[in-house]
């Protein structure tokens, strides 16, 4: 064993220093995107690959450099999927649909995948497959294979691996496999769920929020301090998956206090990680426009069940909840169009190292700069290409040890 494995993995903040953090380096999966389908996987525009591949290089790197663990999510699927038959078997069944692709395909694809090596598969579970590459021999009883295009996807890739932040998260010593609301999205949850069921680092983890009953994705969830949770509803996160995680966290005595953030159904705000992250144990950086009227649902573990209130204002709410006086807001103080362009490029999307030092894209200058005069440490990484999924330093990591605080 390790002194890695040794050592007790788990999450209780937003920023105690970070020793572990799991990240997937973009690949043949971001290749699949084109000018027909981007919009329906998510993606603003077409990545240059290996320029993606060099940004996501250096950030990994800048992460080693200050003394982090970085584990590669393809490293880790692929490993589980040579130990462990009932991981090949898991991964199989996610990307086989027989409603879309009928008995007879689904049944040739599924024996076909039986046979490939675990490196292989992980790449076809990644990156997908067209109907051109399929290896199995001509069409025959397939009426789906005679009738689909050849640069049909058989198996859907998935380009939003890259935001290993969504597909799960920590919460105390256990991992939460999320929920993704997105079709586009929803089997990246399977491949995380089946790393962490057989992959040998994550042997006896337990699970947190197993019933999945309604959407719940990381980005959405942020750990304010020890015990107090905010939960951001959208575009993703639904009401009833805010509520069915905060009883959940309650029953397994995670935490205490959930706060639930209403925040505007549309892309440029689709995860609450994407207008506020925390920059210090008392500290968020927070997108100018919704700072002051952001509002939280309050609830709380009582002997005899749970008490909700307000909507009151979230900073208030956080500062109560978090038992300090106040929780600082980073005043990006920024005109209008440059705070909205820069909330649009991930500005607010910041990666804790530890308190007061955070990871962000180097692009959003303003930002960074108010970020620094206030005190904070900021390490900046290229995202130009990285940031067309619109995605910065926090989607692109899950932590998975933290210091506590
Ligand atoms: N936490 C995050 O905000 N993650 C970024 C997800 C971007 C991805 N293209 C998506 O639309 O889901």
């Amino acid at each position: 064993m390790t002194s890695e494995q040794g050592t007790a993995l788990g999450v209780n903040s937003e920023v105690g220093t970070l020793r572990t953090v799991l990240l997937h380096r973009p690949g043949g999966e971001l290749k699949r995107l084109t000018p027909r389908n981007n919009d329906q996987l998510l993606f603003d525009g077409l990545p240059w690959v290996d320029r993606a591949q060099d940004e996501h290089d250096a950030f990994a790197a800048l992460l080693r450099s200050r003394g982090v663990e970085v584990l590669l999510l393809s490293d880790l699927l692929a490993e589980a999927l040579t130990i462990s038959g009932a991981a090949r078997m898991q991964g199989i069944s996610a990307a086989v649909d027989p409603r879309r692709l009928g008995h007879v395909l689904a049944q040739e694809l599924a024996s076909y995948l039986r046979t490939v090596g675990p490196d292989a598969l992980a790449t076809l579970l990644t990156a997908g497959m067209t109907f051109d590459e399929l290896p199995i021999g001509p069409a025959g009883a397939s009426l789906v294979r005679r009738m689909h295009h050849g640069g049909d996807f058989v198996i859907e890739p998935l380009p939003n691996l890259l935001f290993t932040r969504d597909s799960s998260f920590w919460i105390g010593d256990r991992v939460a496999i999320t929920a993704l609301a997105l079709p586009a999205r929803a089997r990246e949850a399977s491949l995380t769920d089946l790393i962490y069921a057989h992959h040998p680092r994550f042997l006896g983890v337990r699970r947190a929020y197993e019933s999945h009953t309604a959407p719940v994705e990381g980005g959405d969830v942020l750990l304010l301090s020890p015990g107090v949770v905010a939960v951001g509803v959208g575009e993703r996160t639904t009401p009833a998956g805010a509520e069915a995680l905060a009883r959940s966290v309650f029953e397994d005595e995670l935490a205490h206090t959930v706060l639930v953030v209403p925040i505007e159904q549309r892309r440029a705000s689709m995860h609450l990680d994407t207008v506020c992250t925390m920059v210090d144990v008392d500290a968020v950086v927070m997108y100018p426009a919704i700072a002051h009227t952001l509002t939280a649902f309050t609830i709380r573990r009582e002997d005899d069940g749970v008490s909700i209130r307000g909507a009151e204002p979230f900073l208030e709410a956080a500062a109560a909840a978090m038992g300090i006086g106040k929780l600082r807001v980073i005043d990006t103080g920024l005109d209008h169009v440059t705070a909205e362009r820069e909330q649009w490029d991930d500005g607010n999307n910041t990666l804790a190292l530890a308190p007061g030092v955070v990871v962000a894209y180097e692009r959003n200058v303003e930002t960074n700069a108010r970020l620094e005069a206030s005190g904070i440490e900021v390490l900046r990484i290229a995202g130009s290409e990285l940031g067309s999924g619109r995605g910065g330093p926090r989607c692109m990591s899950c932590p998975v040890r933290r210091d506590p605080l």
